[in-house]
């Protein structure tokens, strides 16, 4: 049997969202212009960085897009707002990194993270992004034909290989 579609229920599921992302705001501090912060000061230091600056130098000649959707990007998975529609999977699996590029990353992010927000705020950008970077580094091995175990990190095997 069909439900027919009522209004009221599509008004209430948009409040219960709403009111999700305004306890999430509550709870950790976190708020758009953390998140600038956080996004600009991060890629301020990721662009400087003789490891990981490279590879972006390489793919993102306009900064000011890129930084405008990691904002969103950021906005949807530290509050769960959803205004981030991207997909960032299929844009890392062609990149030159692994396991040592990942921690990087990392190291660049917590370092940010813990400088910019206070300590809850922190922590929640930081579980988030290890989250993330986890997934992204086993479907880049994936796309280089290494299924790896639990726990397991991906090391692109060729020593002499260098980030491009
Ligand atoms: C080894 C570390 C990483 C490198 C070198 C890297 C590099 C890049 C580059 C070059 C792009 C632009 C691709 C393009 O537009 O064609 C990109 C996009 C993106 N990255 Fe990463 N990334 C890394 C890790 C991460 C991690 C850990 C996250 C999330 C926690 C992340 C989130 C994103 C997102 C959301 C986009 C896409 C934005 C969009 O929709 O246009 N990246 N990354």
């Amino acid at each position: 049997m069909q439900v027919p579609f009522r209004i009221e229920d599509a008004a209430g599921a948009a409040a219960r969202r709403e009111a999700a992302v305004q306890q999430l705001r509550d709870e950790t501090g976190i708020d758009e212009a953390m998140i600038d912060a956080l996004v600009e000061g991060f890629y301020a230091r990721v662009r400087e960085d003789g490891l990981i600056g490279p590879i972006f130098a390489a793919r993102i000649a306009d900064w000011a897009p890129h930084l405008a959707q990691m904002k969103l990007f950021w906005s949807s998975v530290a509050l769960s707002t959803g205004v981030y529609q991207g997909r960032p999977m299929p844009k890392h699996l062609p990149l030159p990194i692994d396991a040592r590029h990942f921690d990087r990353w990392l190291e660049i992010f917590v370092v940010t993270a813990n400088e910019l927000c206070p300590p809850v705020a922190a922590k929640h950008f930081i579980e988030r992004a290890r989250r993330i970077a986890e997934s992204l580094e086993l479907g880049v091995a994936n796309a280089n034909k290494v299924l790896l175990a639990k726990g397991e990190r991906y090391v692109r095997p060729f020593e002499g290989w260098t980030p491009e």
